[in-house]
């Protein structure tokens, strides 16, 4: 049976993304501590694979994801899926707001349920965990007083909800990925994202020449974002997703001339894309067109222009 590594204990966000990931009946889910734990397990081929949470709505990235995936021996994500989150606050038996003192979660979970947190439990000191789950697991073992965790936390535990749906932001989302070490890209589906992490030369305008690699051939930009390369100040590692996938030949020649152009170029997959449907390639960007391009080329070197 596959075994897939997942940010754990049991009942995370990220557990309930795994399972819509992969079939639990045919996989074995192992979970880790810590997300470079799970990225980890994957490097030392202890398991086939492993989800982590990459981004959320609100909150923005989740570092040590990037970083997980930035830095050691490369690793590729081949699929996605995107997870409303709502947050809960579980407490011990009997607790009430005003027994409060700590109110632990994962800085994820803390950082998107502010306002309750301000108006309900203004006084509690609060405490990083390395996941929401472990957050319980805290406030059963006694070590704290309140977890805020996903609403299936509740579920088979001694803990009660002393709250419930207190999310700042009533629709917020997270985005997960499942990696595994590089071996075959998935096929395109059509509705495609593209992953890199691109390190430029530090002088005026390099940035701008890796977008408009990306403008020239019509793709659409998702995301961008820099992380320190931990050198020293003003160097840094852009993570970038577009719209499409390395097959196709606008974002195949877009990689080649990053390749060509920039310090480093770290290709972390083409997978299915789950945040919605990619705009239709501008005119002239088409596969279609690009095919037929190189084909007029050919024909041109060849001498055979009519
Ligand atoms: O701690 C969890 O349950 C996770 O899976 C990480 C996380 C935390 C907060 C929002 C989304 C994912």
């Amino acid at each position: 049976m596959p075994r897939i590594a997942y940010l754990g204990p049991e009942r995370t966000f990220t557990e309930q993304a795994t399972r819509r990931l992969v079939d639990p009946a045919t996989h074995e889910l192992i979970p880790a501590t810590t997300v470079a734990a799970a990225l980890e397990l994957v490097r030392l081929d202890k398991v086939d694979a492993a989800v982590v949470p990459v981004e959320n709505s609100v909150e923005g990235s989740v570092p040590p994801t990037l970083d997980g995936l930035a830095l050691g021996s490369p690793l590729v994500a081949i699929a996605e899926t995107v997870l409303p989150v709502r947050f809960t606050v579980l407490v011990r038996p009997g607790t009430k707001a005003a027994d409060v003192r700590t109110v632990t979660s994962h800085p994820h979970a803390l950082a998107q349920v502010r306002e309750w947190l301000a108006a309900n439990l203004p006084n509690a000191a609060e405490l990083a965990t390395t996941s929401t789950a472990a957050a319980a697991v805290a406030v059963a073992e006694g070590t704290a007083d309140a977890a805020i965790t996903a609403p299936i936390a509740a579920e088979g535990s001694a803990l009660t909800a002393l709250a419930a749906d207190i999310g700042d932001v009533a629709d917020a989302v997270t985005r997960f990925l499942l990696v595994r070490k590089p071996g075959l890209v998935p096929a395109p589906t059509g509705n495609d994202r593209t992953s890199i992490v691109v390190v430029t030369e530090n002088r005026p305008g390099s940035l701008s020449e890796v977008l408009v690699e990306l403008a020239l051939r019509g793709i659409d930009l998702c995301r961008i974002e820099s992380r320190p390369t931990r050198e020293k100040l003003g160097i840094y590692r852009f993570f970038l997703d577009f719209a499409g996938h390395i097959a196709e030949p606008r974002v195949g020649e877009a990689l080649s001339a990053l390749h060509r152009t920039c310090s480093d170029v770290r290709f972390l997959g083409s997978f299915a894309r789950a945040d919605g449907d990619s705009p239709p390639p501008p005119p002239g960007t088409g596969t279609a067109e690009f095919t037929e391009a190189a084909q007029w080329l050919t024909q041109v070197r060849a001498g055979g222009q009519a």
